[in-house]
């Protein structure tokens, strides 16, 4: 999906919301647990539930991965769930890869070539040679961590060099010699509030996934103020809030109702910004 069909989905559904797939089997509905493929039974109702209220998914690698081949196989039927039946909604794989040329290359043969995801979140620790793997495929897109949204984002990410550029400045300039803004997104966690401010200096056309509102506090209104552009511009996931604000036999439909708040509240800034009709 290229970024002016992101926009127009956008526009569309009056949201930016991305449904996060943090599926953990220790946190779904009991009684899901005696289905043939208990994770994927969960996704399929939540997607079903959530789907009108959200133009993005983004599975979280870890909690497949936990389960071995069967959490694989669940993440697999998920995504091509997604492509078949809801063929409008990006597809992030939050997967935080990078490694030296040859295995990043493996790494986008994966996600690009065998899963066929719309996105896959890369750290940017390693450099060039262990992003631009993930850029040779054209319609697919990186999505670089910039500025995360935990507190350990304080231990590396704003120390300074001798001129006094914060590394996540220098993560935002350096990669846009990689790829344009049609190819690449940047994390920015919503609990940096104002400093959407900074990035948006450094980045004022990319599209920023937005991990953090909900269950880690931040302000989806203050991310939409500061870093809101004139495309949105933003994607922002929300991932425990939804999935699991309920754990009854009605989990999808309290779900639904959870995306539907946020939802409803995105309506209102996208309103504000002009993106969107009343
Ligand atoms: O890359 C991410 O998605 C990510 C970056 C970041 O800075 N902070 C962050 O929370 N995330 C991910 O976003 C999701 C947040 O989940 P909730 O806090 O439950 O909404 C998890 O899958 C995290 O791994």
């Amino acid at each position: 999906m290229n970024k002016q069909q992101l926009f127009e989905n956008i526009q569309k559904k009056k949201s930016f919301l991305c449904v996060g797939l943090d599926t953990d089997i220790k946190k779904i509905p009991q009684h899901l647990l005696t289905e043939e493929d208990p994770i994927f039974a969960f996704n399929k109702a939540i997607i079903d539930s959530t789907a009108p209220y959200c133009v993005a998914y983004k599975p979280n690698l870890a909690f497949y991965e936990s389960l071995g081949v069967p959490g694989l196989m669940a993440f697999e039927k998920t995504v091509a769930y997604l492509k078949a039946n809801y063929p409008d909604q990006f597809i992030i794989a939050d997967a935080k890869r990078g490694d030296i040329g040859n295995t990043s290359e493996m790494y986008a043969r994966s996600f690009f070539d065998y899963m066929k995801v719309d996105a896959v979140t890369v750290a940017p620790y390693m450099g060039e040679d262990s992003v631009k793997p993930f850029l040779i495929y054209p319609e697919s897109w990186v999505i670089l961590l910039a500025l995360t949204s935990n507190k350990g984002s304080q231990d590396f990410q704003f120390t300074e060099d001798v001129n006094g550029v914060r590394l996540f400045e220098k993560v935002l300039k350096k990669s846009q010699e990689w790829a344009s803004d049609e190819q690449m997104m940047y994390v920015v966690g919503a609990t940096q509030g104002k400093m959407f401010l900074e990035i948006r200096k450094h980045a004022p056309n990319h599209f920023l996934l937005v991990p953090g509102v909900g269950a880690q506090g931040g302000s989806l209104k203050e991310v939409a103020q500061y870093g809101m552009n004139d495309q949105c511009g933003l994607l922002v996931n929300s991932s425990r809030a939804i999935i699991y604000a309920d754990n009854t036999p009605a989990f999808a439909e309290v779900a639904a109702v959870a995306a539907r708040e946020v939802q409803e509240e995105m309506a209102i800034y996208l309103l504000e910004k002009g993106i969107i009709k009343a």
